[in-house]
């Protein structure tokens, strides 16, 4: 095997203290940091090594709990919640071995909390941990604001976490030991990629090593240059910053989004042990409106940028199918998941629509009711094909299936299935041969826009795992939502009628109850006249 070319590259470590006084010097330091490497680690930022260590803690109480229970916050192309070896990276067109848990601050998470009943001070925890990664992002907001021209608060506005629309992500990560094997079986951990949000601050624990960077971009819509990789040390308490897709075409092409991996360990020295991170993603908010001081790229909104990279899910997932390389072992259950997801589309659809709380409630109640069978019957086909995959553990071909890529990302020429081994990904979906195989500099789509879009990480939700028929669950999911809108509808409608109905009803009784009412009383009134004539005759006749 081809042995990874190493070269050493300076990674820039900036101290955040006393951050008033030094803001000049601060800024001036992130911004060559940002312009040459796109890497930089933060010292003396503030969040002390006990808070991150007990963060880990929360997480690893997270990811040990069994996966049924994880599957009840799935994760949703919202950008929150659980997936389990889903995530394809264009790069080596296979699963990253690793299971993750993504958090927000806003509406976009409802539902999608773990309770505390399983991780008692779950989402507290995780919020705290949350705002600390926040604060420490703002202040380096500031500075690249002031690098750009901008005034002070221009990011802070456009990132404000206390909005429900907010979009910023914290992602938990587990990857799984792998075994040291020598037969050329790659496990990728995260393969080759560039981070498309905007800026990204890394938490990883000491002794887990396996980050390593690839700089040399110079537009957002091309991919990397050469194929040496940096190893990332950090010092202890430091943590590691990234520039993201978002921040390089905000800034037209002056701050550098970089290529990165987790390393699948394949050669002496690497480390192939469970690796926890914590990655922390700023994003803006939904209504954001972003463009670079010079206008390089078109206008596009905070929504529409994490739609266009959701959309990526999808593409290249679509492009994995179509070109005959399976998903992965998880081929079974693909119906199960499609009508999983309708189930959800539908539903979803229902309380976005014109629902209120309790009618809300019981749409939620009646979700789970009929997710619960399809869930518990994938659980176990699940289980079974894991159990499989462990009989199988060092022979399986694993996550890369008939398409083997070496550490690096690029196409083996061994074929580890008798299907023709040219069945890989898409060139221009492949972004670490472009990475990796350099100096091959392509240009890719004829817009910017389409370009970056296809040059982001794509996820894959945790459903797709399971090789989800898309065509088929897009078919679905468009019908369920459909029945959800139309559901909603009428339901709003039918409510409105049964209101106005309700109104005149009781308009209408009123007034039928006055008329009664009046009606004795005159009737008394004509009794009591009757009745004291008749007195007052008997006393007469009495008299006489
Ligand atoms: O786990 C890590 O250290 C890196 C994760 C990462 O690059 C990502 O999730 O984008
Ligand atoms: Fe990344």
């Amino acid at each position: 095997m081809e042995k990874t070319k190493y070269v050493e590259r300076d990674i820039p470590e900036i101290s955040l203290a006393n951050f008033e006084q030094r803001i000049d010097e601060i800024t001036a330091q992130l911004v060559s940091a940002a312009e040459n490497v796109g890497f930089f680690s933060i010292a003396d930022h503030g969040i002390s090594a006990d808070d991150i260590e007990t963060m880990f803690g929360t997480s690893e109480s997270f990811f040990s709990l069994p996966d049924e229970v994880k599957a009840t916050v799935p994760w949703n192309p919202q950008n929150v919640g659980w997936e389990k070896m889903s995530q394809v990276r264009p790069s080596t067109g296979a699963p990253d071995t690793k299971e993750s848990y993504q958090l927000q601050f806003g509406e976009n998470m409802k539902g999608l909390w773990m309770s505390d009943s399983h991780v008692p001070g779950f989402r507290e925890n995780c919020l705290a941990f949350m705002q600390r990664v926040q604060k420490v992002s703002e202040r380096l907001m500031i500075c690249f604001a002031r690098g750009l021209g901008f005034p002070d608060d221009f990011f802070l506005k456009v990132h404000d976490t206390t909005r429900p629309n907010s979009q910023s992500v914290m992602r938990l990560l587990h990857y799984y030991a792998t075994p040291e094997t020598n037969d050329g079986t790659i496990h990728h951990r995260a393969g080759a990629h560039a981070d498309w949000g905007f800026l990204t601050i890394l938490f990883q624990r000491e002794g887990q090593s396996g980050l390593e960077i690839c700089p040399g971009r110079d537009v957002v819509t091309e991919f990397a240059l050469g194929d040496k990789w940096t190893k990332v040390d950090l010092k202890a308490g430091d943590i590691i910053c990234n520039i993201g897709d978002l921040l390089m075409s905000w800034s037209d092409d002056r701050f550098k989004s970089t290529f990165h991996r987790v390393k699948a360990p394949c050669e002496p020295g690497d480390y192939y042990g469970e690796r926890y991170s914590i990655a922390f993603f700023n994003q803006p908010c939904k209504d954001a409106v972003i463009q670079g001081p010079k206008k390089k790229y078109p206008e596009v909104t905070g929504e529409q940028f994490t739609a266009n990279a959701m959309k990526t899910y999808f593409a290249a997932l679509k492009a994995k199918r179509e070109s005959g390389i399976p998903l992965g072992i998880y081929e079974a259950g693909q119906d199960d998941m499609g009508s999983l997801r309708a189930v959800g589309c539908g539903y979803h659809a229902c309380i976005c629509g014109t629902l209120r709380k309790p009618t809300l409630e019981f749409v939620r109640r009646h979700f789970y009711i009929q997710a619960r069978p399809l869930l518990q019957n994938i659980t176990l086909k699940k289980q079974a094909l894991d159990a499989s995959l462990n009989h199988h553990a060092t022979s399986f071909p694993y996550y890369s299936g008939h398409h083997p890529t070496n550490h690096q990302g690029q196409p083996t020429d061994k074929p580890v299935s008798k299907k023709p081994s040219n069945t890989t990904a898409p060139d221009h979906l492949r972004s670490d041969v472009y990475a990796t195989r350099g100096p091959l500099k392509t240009k890719f789509g004829s817009t910017p826009r389409t370009a970056r879009a296809n040059a982001s990480t794509p996820h894959l939700p945790y459903l797709s795992n399971m090789g989800v028929n898309f065509s088929k669950l897009e078919e679905t999911a468009d019908d369920a939502l459909g029945f959800g809108k139309t559901f909603a509808r009428s339901f709003g409608q039918n409510v409105q009628i049964a209101l106005w109905t309700s109104i005149v009803l009781m308009i209408f009784i009123s007034v039928a109850l006055a008329g009664i009412a009046v009606i004795l009383w005159r009737m008394l009134l004509i009794l009591e006249f009757v009745f004291s004539a008749y007195k007052r005759e008997m006393k007469r006749a009495k008299q006489k």
